[in-house]
C-alpha cells in the first residue's frame, strides 16, 4: 500500500471524500478494536490507524524524556513538538516518535499505566486528534481508525461507525490471556477497568453516539466480529470496496 510512513505533520493532500471509505471504531479496552480494526482493513485493502497507540507513544516520550506527568503544560508543549509517525499498513502497523522506532515499547506495563494520565491532557487531545483529522484526510483510499473518539470527535462524519463493546469479564480474560505471566490479574484489571473509567472522562466510548452501530464481541469470534463490520461497510458503500478483498 503506498500509505507507509505518514509523517502526521506534512499530511498529502486529502482524497474526494467519495473515493474514501472511512470506518471509525470505538470501545472500551479489550473489546477487540486493534485487532478487528486490522482484520477489516486488511479484508478491503484500506489502510489501518490505532489512535490509542499514538497517545502510547506521546507517553512513552514524557516517561523516557522525565517530564512530569501531573505537569500538564510541560507533558502539552512537549508532545506537541514532537514528530509522531504511523505506519498505516493493517500487517504490520508501526509507530515512531522522534525518530525512534517505539512499536514494543509503548505496549510496556509503565505506559499502559500512564497512558490515561496523558490523555486526559486537553491540550494533548487537541494536538492529537489534529493529527489523526490529517492522517485520516490524507488517505487515498480509506481508512480503518480506532480509539475512544472517533466516532464522536475525529470523524463522526464517517460513513461506517462503530462501538465495539464485550462484556468486562471477558475484556479482562482476553488481555491476561494476551499479557500472560506478563502481568499479574491486578495489573490487568487496572489497564481494564481503571483505565476504562479514566479514560471515559474525556472520550464517550461507554454509549453508542446517534448513528453508531453497536457490536457486542462477548460471544462472537473474531472472524465473526470482522465480518459484521465488513457487511456494515459493504452495506454503506457498495463501489468504493473491491469485489475481490486483497490479501
Ligand atoms: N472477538 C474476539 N474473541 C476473542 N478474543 C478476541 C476477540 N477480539 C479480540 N480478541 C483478543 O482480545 C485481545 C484484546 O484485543 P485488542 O484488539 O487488543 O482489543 P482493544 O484494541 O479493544 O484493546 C487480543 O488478544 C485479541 O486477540
Ligand atoms: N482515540 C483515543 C485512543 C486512545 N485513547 C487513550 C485511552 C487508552 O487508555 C490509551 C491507549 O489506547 P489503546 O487503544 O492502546 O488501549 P488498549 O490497551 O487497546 O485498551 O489511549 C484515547 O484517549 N483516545
Amino acid at each position: 500500500m503506498s500509505d507507509e510512513i505518514e509523517p502526521a505533520k506534512a499530511p498529502r493532500r486529502p482524497a474526494p471524500e467519495a473515493e474514501r471509505l472511512v470506518i471509525a471504531i470505538d470501545g472500551p479496552s479489550g473489546s477487540g478494536k486493534s485487532s478487528t480494526a486490522r482484520g477489516v482493513a486488511k479484508k478491503l485493502g484500506l489502510a489501518y490507524l490505532d489512535t490509542g497507540a499514538m497517545y502510547r507513544a506521546a507517553t512513552r516520550l514524557v516517561l523516557d524524556s522525565g517530564v512530569d506527568t501531573g505537569d500538564a503544560d510541560a507533558v502539552a508543549a512537549l508532545i506537541e513538538a514532537a514528530d509522531i509517525a504511523s505506519t498505516l499498513e493493517p500487517s504490520d502497523p508501526a509507530i515512531a516518535i522522534n525518530g525512534t522506532d517505539v512499536t514494543e515499547a509503548i505496549r510496556e506495563p509503565a505506559v499502559s499505566a500512564a497512558v490515561s494520565s496523558v490523555a486526559t491532557n486537553l491540550a494533548v487531545r487537541a494536538n492529537l486528534i489534529a493529527r489523526q483529522r490529517a492522517i485520516i484526510g490524507g488517505t487515498r483510499k480509506g481508512i480503518v481508525a480506532e480509539g475512544r473518539d472517533i466516532t464522536t470527535v475525529v470523524a463522526p462524519e464517517a460513513p461506517v461507525r462503530v462501538l465495539l463493546v464485550a462484556d468486562p469479564a471477558a475484556r479482562v480474560a482476553r488481555r491476561q490471556a494476551e499479557l500472560g505471566e506478563k502481568a499479574t490479574s491486578a495489573e490487568v484489571t487496572d489497564q481494564v477497568i481503571r483505565r476504562d473509567r479514566d479514560d471515559s472522562t474525556v472520550a464517550a466510548f461507554t454509549e453508542a453516539a446517534d448513528g453508531v452501530v453497536v457490536v457486542d464481541s462477548t460471544h462472537l469470534s473474531l472472524p465473526e466480529v470482522i465480518d459484521v463490520i465488513v457487511g456494515l461497510a459493504r452495506r454503506v458503500s457498495v463501489g468504493h470496496i473491491p469485489a475481490v478483498a486483497p490479501r
